[in-house]
């Protein structure tokens, strides 16, 4: 909505039910201040009509993301940037550091490899999001706290610096912040998507298993003892792969504690009935640690228990 303001956005939705309504609404949008405002939005479920764009920005869950390859590839040409902003370890981690940790493709995000097949790496651009947002109808938007954008190139060198014939990191940072989001270019986005990895791979499973928000979780000592040790071992695993998070484990705390009385994205989607995204949140930092033999038994047990409470919704 925020982007539509100032660029052609055209959204993608796969239920008529949600084109009709937004392309009749628009979205509704309610910021911290409590003002509702809507926006005039483009949306279509017919990918093939838009055809390829400038940018397509991915903002499913990841467990989502094999079932819109298809979107993906109607939205797309040689000189499209993808952006995909989601929570967790992105597929694309690896890819470009094939060192990092015996082989590029992480099996709990790309069981057969079929997002990094059709989603050409050179086109990506790494995003990352502390934005914190409820969906409270169709086409509506509940803006709770925030915040920052980061975007970054992972390919050779990295950087934020412009790529030959595509959008670079820092045209897409100016393109949201032109739309009145924070938007920032970063030189190491990997060091970017595991500072955020930190907090949501401890607050997002520990706020479905005990119910509470991220501001009771970080005010309960016990709780968020527990949580400061699943954040040591991601820390862990993240210096064998040689990141330095770009924020303290205190500092990630402080900032998560600072959101508030906000349910996270996972405790959302547990009392809505659907998956949980534990395996970008948490299966792959498990997987990474098994593959740098890496300890990391709070973040398994936790792991564990969530998977269970996620499956046994409503029992
Ligand atoms: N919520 C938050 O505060 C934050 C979320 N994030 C991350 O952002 C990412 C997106 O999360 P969030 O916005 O909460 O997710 P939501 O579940 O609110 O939205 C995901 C959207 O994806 C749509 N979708 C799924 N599959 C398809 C498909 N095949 N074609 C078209 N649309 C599809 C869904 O459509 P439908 O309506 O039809 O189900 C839904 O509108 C996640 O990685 C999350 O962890 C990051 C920071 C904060
Ligand atoms: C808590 C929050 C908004 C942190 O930015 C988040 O990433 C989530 O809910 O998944």
């Amino acid at each position: 909505a925020r982007l539509a303001a100032c660029h052609q956005v055209t959204l993608i939705a796969r239920r008529s039910l949600v084109v009709r309504a937004i392309r009749d609404q628009g979205i509704e949008l309610t910021s911290p201040q409590g003002q509702v405002t809507r926006h005039a939005v483009a949306v279509t479920d017919d990918p093939l009509s838009v055809g390829p764009q400038d940018a397509v920005v991915l903002c499913v869950k990841a467990y989502a993301l094999p079932g819109v390859l298809g979107t993906v590839s109607q939205l797309t040409g040689p000189r499209t940037a993808i952006v995909p902003v989601l929570n967790g370890v992105p597929w694309w981690f690896l890819y470009g550091r094939p060192k990092l940790a015996g082989g590029e493709r992480l099996a709990a995000l790309d069981v057969d490899g079929g997002l990094a097949a059709a989603i050409p790496f050179a086109q990506v651009i790494g995003g990352v999001t502390y934005v914190a947002v409820e969906r409270t109808g169709i086409g509506r938007i509940h803006h709770v706290r925030g915040g920052d954008c980061m975007f970054g190139e992972p390919g050779a060198g990295g950087g934020a610096r412009s790529r030959a014939g595509r959008l670079s990191a820092a045209e897409i940072a100016l393109a949201f912040r032109a739309g009145g989001l924070e938007g920032d270019a970063v030189e190491d986005i990997r060091a970017h998507v595991w500072t955020k990895l930190l907090g949501n791979a401890a607050f997002n499973p520990l706020s479905v298993l005990t119910g509470a928000t991220q501001e009771a979780i970080c005010a309960d000592l016990p709780v968020c003892a527990l949580a400061r040790r699943m954040m040591m071992e991601t820390q862990a695993v993240g210096e064998r792969l040689g990141i330095a998070p770009v924020m303290s484990i205190e500092a990630r705390i402080e900032a998560a504690a600072a959101i508030g009385a906000f349910r996270t994205s996972m405790l959302q989607d547990h009392l809505a009935g659907q998956q949980l995204e534990l395996a970008a949140m948490l299966g792959a930092v498990i997987e990474l640690a098994e593959r740098l033999a890496v300890e990391v038994p709070t973040l398994r047990m936790v792991h564990a228990l969530a998977d269970l409470r996620g499956r046994s919704h409503g029992d």
